[in-house]
């Protein structure tokens, strides 16, 4: 069994919220309080994920105060550049030096109809910039029913993988969409269920040792009463949090997950 040298990493959906002038005054409180609580963010990383209209003000601020944040985009797309409205090149938000990128998250299959194969162009367009892509997978109430909790997330981990060659450096999110948004979420122990068959997924498509390396996140109603119970799971190794990501009390707490058990 390979140790876990693996560092958590608590990551901030803020989804349609916070504005660029918002995103600036939420960013400065964020890293000050976690800085007067004394946080070391050696130990657990903080990324934040605004909307893209607020990345050049958190670039600015990030560099400007040498902030220890993380940040990166929502989205990306399949595309390098042309005629594709809207869109949001994978160049652009390395310009903008995000380290990450969320992609393939359920709101984003769902309400935009992403299929596997657009989640893996844009892995592949994303790596392509060096962001480390968050491959968000997570079935649905009915595919739990119909399939069980891992069939789903571990189909769409395939295919998210289907253009990554070599030992890249990926994180994977498990988040249910049953548990989004709902005040429901999953228990320890069903999060650790998938994220051990995600990780054995990893390690049958990229080899043992960037399954070892790779971090997977647990996301659905995180709330700091609950993150020390997900941690505590040898699979989890952080979480993608979206409404508790907005306030930066609760956000703090979740940050802050080692405080709660001593870990
Ligand atoms: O979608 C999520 C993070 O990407 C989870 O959202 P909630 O934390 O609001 O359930």
């Amino acid at each position: 069994m390979a140790v876990n040298t693996r560092v958590p990493l608590i990551a901030g959906n803020w989804k349609m919220n916070l504005d660029h002038l918002q995103a600036i005054a939420f960013v400065q409180k964020l890293a000050w309080s976690l800085k007067d609580a004394g946080h070391d963010f050696t130990s657990t990383e903080v990324a934040v994920f605004p909307p893209f209209t607020d990345l050049r003000s958190v670039q600015t601020l990030v560099t400007a105060d040498k902030l220890p944040l993380a940040y990166g985009g929502q989205d990306v797309s399949t595309q390098e550049s042309g005629a594709y409205t809207g869109e949001i090149s994978a160049a652009f938000l390395a310009a903008l030096e995000c380290q990450y990128v969320l992609i393939g998250h359920s709101e984003r299959r769902t309400l935009h109809n992403e299929t596997d194969e657009v989640v893996a162009a844009k892995v592949t367009a994303a790596l392509k910039h060096n962001l480390v892509p968050i491959i968000c997978v997570g079935e649905t109430a009915a595919d739990l029913e119909l399939h069980g909790p891992s069939a789903v997330p571990v189909a769409q981990l395939k295919a998210a993988l289907a253009g990554v060659e070599n030992a890249a450096d990926i994180v994977v999110a498990y988040e249910p969409v049953w548990a989004i948004g709902s005040g429901q979420a999953a228990t320890p122990d069903q999060a650790e269920q998938v994220a051990a068959q995600l990780r054995l997924t990893l390690a049958e498509v990229l080899g043992q040792d960037v399954a070892d390396k790779t971090r997977i996140l647990y996301g659905g109603s995180v709330k700091g009463v609950n993150i020390a119970g997900f941690m505590k799971e040898p699979n989890v190794d952080g979480a993608l949090v979206g409404g508790a990501s907005l306030d930066i009390t609760e956000f703090s707490s979740i940050v802050r997950f080692q405080k709660h058990v001593g870990l």
